[in-house]
């Protein structure tokens, strides 16, 4: 096939089935050039990691996507956390990072498990012993639309907009290629709408909104910053979380031994999640800039360069994983890259994790046997790892 070099890791063959592209990346070395985009590609994960940890060496403040802020206009204003570098990201990740902390989430714990549990009722009652339904729709977004919301306190109405929303963020982290063109029309509405629950009278009184906005309050941040730190968990806080456990579900429909394992010990779902999240990496790719000639192995990447990181060819890669390809409830999944690494890493890991343990418990309470049923489809996105259907059969028992 096409040399790495000049392959298009945005392009449709790629996205549909981007495995054989990491294991070539991987083999072609610690860093390679790809032609197409004039970018440096990462694929190996003692490279990742080390770009990940060298924020001095690889920032963020120039975007984390193929557009280079230093010469080009943002389609958005940045973002204080992403798309900052200390010390301007310092305030902004500590509010935040205070807020999401998991002791701060204990009080979401019985609500998310109630809601879960209804959510799985719902779909699983009075049809029978064997249930069939798209796991994408009836699951995979449903919960994490049902519960993150109201947990950030924004209103109940015009909250369809979060997931083309984010599904555009996403891909205008890649070129501009036919996905970022398909969503620009929406584009100013549903960026108007995200902007609006921002605001402060948007907000509930007890929501993770309600705190941003009590920090600027404190002097921690300022008034201005507090709408684009909301801004953050609706931009990052949603798709995410959909595509993440649309593969933990996938996961285990195709892996029934790592399903009786669940069943046997629930208290694995949180390990699950995060193998699942390892395994399947719904976040592929991102970007840094480099700041200084900086080099990598037997590579000088030039300052001003952007350096591609593959987070998904990283979490499989044999030089750190033993068994990469296998998705195995038994294996320790801690210190993969699917959440990121270094100061960066995502601070929304702890609602994720709440989010999925709450879901999968209340699956695995019910379903004894969960199988795909019939064909499933990708959907494709320049950064996120998705399925469009994933067509379910369940076993009660
Ligand atoms: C399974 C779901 C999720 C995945 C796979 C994920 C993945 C990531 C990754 C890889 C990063 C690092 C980006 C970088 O280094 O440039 C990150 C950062 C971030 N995530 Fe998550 N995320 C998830 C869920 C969430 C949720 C639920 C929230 C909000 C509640 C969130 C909010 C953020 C924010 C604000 C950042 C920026 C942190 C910073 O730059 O300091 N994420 N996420
Ligand atoms: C994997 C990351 C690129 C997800 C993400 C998106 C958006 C933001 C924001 O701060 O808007 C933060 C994190």
């Amino acid at each position: 096939g096409t040399p790495v070099s000049d392959a298009d890791p945005f392009g449709p063959e790629i996205l549909e089935d981007p495995l054989p592209f990491h294991a070539a990346l991987r083999e072609a070395g610690p860093v390679v050039h790809l032609s197409r985009y004039g970018v440096y590609a990462m694929g190996r994960y003692e490279q990742v990691h080390a770009a990940l940890r060298d924020w001095q060496g690889f920032q963020s403040g120039a975007g984390v996507g193929l557009s280079n802020f230093r010469t080009e206009q943002p389609w958005r204003p940045p973002s204080l956390l992403l798309e900052a570098d200390p010390p301007h990201h310092d305030a902004p990740r500590r509010v935040l990072s205070t807020i999401l902390v998991p002791r701060a989430l204990r009080g979401l714990r019985e609500r998310w498990t109630a809601a879960a549990v209804d959510l799985v009722d719902g779909l699983l009652a009075r049809r029978g012993d064997v249930v069939e339904f798209d796991a994408v729709p009836a699951l995979a977004e449903a919960f994490p639309l049902r519960v993150f919301p109201d947990a950030v306190g924004i209103p109940a109405g015009g909250r369809e907009n979060l997931l083309p929303y984010g599904e555009f963020l996403f891909n205008a982290f890649g070129p501009h290629n036919e996905l970022v063109a398909a969503g620009a029309p929406r584009l100013p509405e549903l960026a108007a709408w995200v902007n609006a629950q921002c605001a402060r009278e948007a907000l509930a009184p007890d929501g993770f909104g309600a705190r941003i906005w009590a920090a600027a309050d404190r002097g921690d941040i300022t008034p201005e910053q507090a709408p684009l730190i909301v801004r953050s968990l609706l931009s990052a806080g949603v798709d995410t979380t959909v595509h993440a456990l649309a593969a933990a579900l996938h996961a285990f429909a195709t892996h029934p031994e790592q399903w009786r394992r669940l069943r046997a010990r629930p208290e694995l779902a949180r390990v699950a999640f995060d193998e699942a999240v390892r395994w399947a990496s719904p976040v592929q790719t991102f970007f840094r800039t480099a700041t200084t000639d900086v080099r990598v192995a037997d590579t000088v990447i030039p300052d001003g360069e952007k350096i591609l990181m593959f987070l998904a060819a990283a979490n499989r890669d044999p030089r750190r994983w033993t068994d990469p390809d296998r998705f195995d409830l038994s294996r320790d999944p801690s210190g993969h890259l699917g959440f990121g690494f270094g100061i960066h890493q995502c601070v929304g890991q702890h609602v994720a994790r709440l989010e999925a343990e709450c879901l999968l418990t209340a699956l695995a309470a019910r379903v004894e046997t969960i199988e795909v049923a019939g064909p499933t489809r990708r959907h494709h996105n320049n950064t996120l790892r998705a399925w469009g259907s994933l067509p379910m059969r369940v076993r009660l028992g």
